[in-house]
């Protein structure tokens, strides 16, 4: 599991640690490896052109002291001060080993421009000389290594309310931030390298999964399972308006761990899911789970619905299933998968609201329902009743085409008809999800039933790694 903590959480680590060591190792530690990725980023460090953007706290001193066994490496390293003040001993150690404080003019003629502007110290935005160093790197093209954090996120929440960095390369110390995981902050960070510095770290605030979780979590069948024991989804979508998204939701549950679906709809509706899918049974009988939603258009019976809420069995609702949610009850086992859009009608806010403040309007919403809510996008953010967060972000932007949502939802239906809560039945919903969508894309174009088709592949190649 990558885990991210907040700043306040680190801050009271890194405290407790400072407290044991001699004073100054934290930040050596932090600046030898912040040294090492960023040579290893340039491939060099000898003749390399180093411009470090300097502000006037630690973040700056990890710059400076970086710099220092860059220039001892043979570097050419250029301090730019942003701030009246400069990390005192950090910016003596450069200057004594050959290094010197320079102007934006610096800027262009680098290889690499290190943004030591602020850490999780920074309130977002950037001031104006900053922002304009920033854009000048942009312009010519010099690629930018964030030192902790791009500066000017938001670290706590991933939000971008004013200019910030966007990074070619994001060296972090002790833990990951909120911001490395959550967009829009998360995109600005590029690949993100995480420096051990020995912190002890309490419960992440945020989490992500990573290949080594899908495997301790996927309900792989035994020798004793039979398709029941397996799972049984109940799937109601699709209408006569929307056939299309019964047959994908179907694929996609097709490409989960479960022994049976049984579709619940118009008959026109199952003849078209049956010849698409012959495995569908069409007739009522015991489920795990219900899938509800994809597709249902005018078919929506919210009364229907709602007892489906109120029953035991988990209960994801997609799409036009969302209309039926309320926020009277007790919705432990729900999972709700709105887009930002509908995350947005459900809380009565704006979708640009939404999509600006991810973190919030996700924790929001699972509160306000008592529902697992997913939120959909680029990264998509899964926010439990219980404060727990998980984060997926490794979908290719190729998965944004119709029908993907109604693939995800027949897949976390599945995960959850065998037996998954509902935080894990998201997170490996989501998970695989983005898998199959980067195997089948390969970076080009993909359908959301070629997304579904690769469910079984992608699932094999992450479980016999
Ligand atoms: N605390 C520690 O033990 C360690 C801290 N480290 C580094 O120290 C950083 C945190 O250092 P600080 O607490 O000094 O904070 P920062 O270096 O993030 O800077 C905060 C200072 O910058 C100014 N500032 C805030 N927002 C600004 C903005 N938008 N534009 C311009 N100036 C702004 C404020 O005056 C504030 O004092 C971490 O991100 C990390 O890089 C590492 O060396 C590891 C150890
Ligand atoms: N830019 C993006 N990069 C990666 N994945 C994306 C991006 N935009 C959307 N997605 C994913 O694609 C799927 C789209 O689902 P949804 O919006 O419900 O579409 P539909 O309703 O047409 O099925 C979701 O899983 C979402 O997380
Ligand atoms: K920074």
């Amino acid at each position: 599991m990558r885990r991210a903590h907040t700043v306040e959480q680190v801050r009271a680590a890194e405290a407790s640690l400072m407290a044991r060591l001699p004073e100054g190792t934290l930040m050596q530690r932090a600046a030898t490896g912040l040294a090492v990725a960023i040579s290893n980023f340039l491939g060099r460090a000898y003749g390399a052109r180093v411009v470090l953007l300097i502000g006037s706290g630690d973040n700056g001193g990890d710059a400076l002291y970086a710099g220092v066994r860059l220039a001892r490496r043979g570097a050419h390293v250029t301090a730019v001060l942003l701030s009246e003040k400069a990390h005192e001993a950090g910016l003596e150690a450069l200057l004594a080993v050959g290094g010197r404080v320079g102007s934006p003019d610096d800027i262009a003629r680098a290889d690499v421009v290190v943004d030591g502007i602020v850490g999780i110290g920074g309130r977002p935005g950037l001031r104006p000389d900053a922002a304009a160093a920033v854009e000048l790197a942009e312009s010519h093209n010099v690629p930018i290594v964030a030192v902790d954090v791009p500066s000017g996120v938001d670290v706590d929440t991933g939000e971008t309310p004013g200019p910030h960095v966007r990074a070619d390369l994001t060296v972090t110390f002790g833990t990951h931030k909120i911001c490395h995981l959550i967009d829009p902050a998360a995109s600005a960070c590029g690949p993100v390298h995480l420096v051990d510095i020995g912190l002890d770290l309490p419960q992440a605030s945020v989490e992500s999964l990573q290949d080594a979780d899908v495997r301790a979590l996927y309900p792989v069948p035994h020798g004793e399972s039979d398709k029941y024991s397996r799972g049984v989804l109940g799937l109601m979508a699709g209408s006569t308006q929307y056939p299309g998204a019964a047959v994908i939701a179907t694929a996609g549950a097709l490409g989960g761990p479960i022994g049976m679906i049984r579709y619940v709809g118009p008959d026109a509706v199952a003849a078209e899911v049956r010849a698409a899918h012959p495995e569908i049974v069409a007739v009522e009988g015991r489920v795990q789970a219900w899938a509800v939603g994809s597709g249902l258009g005018d078919n929506l019976d919210v009364p229907q619905v709602r007892e489906l809420l109120e029953a035991e069995e988990p209960v994801i609702l997609d799409a036009d299933g969302l209309k039926a949610l309320d926020d009277s009850g007790d919705h432990e086992g729900v999972l709700a998968t709105p887009h930002a859009g509908e995350l947005a009608r459900l809380l009565g806010v704006e979708r640009s609201t939404v999509e600006a403040e991810r973190l919030k309007h996700a924790r929001l919403a699972a509160e306000r329902f008592d529902a697992t809510v997913l939120l959909k996008g680029a990264t998509t953010v899964i926010a439990a009743p219980d404060g727990h967060v998980r984060v997926n972000g490794n979908a290719t932007p190729w998965l944004a085409t119709a029908g993907a949502g109604d693939v995800l939802a027949g897949l976390c239906g599945a995960f959850l008809a065998a037996g998954l809560t509902a935080l894990d039945a998201a997170s490996l919903g989501a998970y695989l999800h983005a898998a199959a969508a980067n195997l089948a894309s390969d970076d080009g174009p993909i359908t959301a039933l070629s997304v579904a088709a690769a469910l079984p592949e992608a699932t094999r190649q992450l479980l016999q790694p």
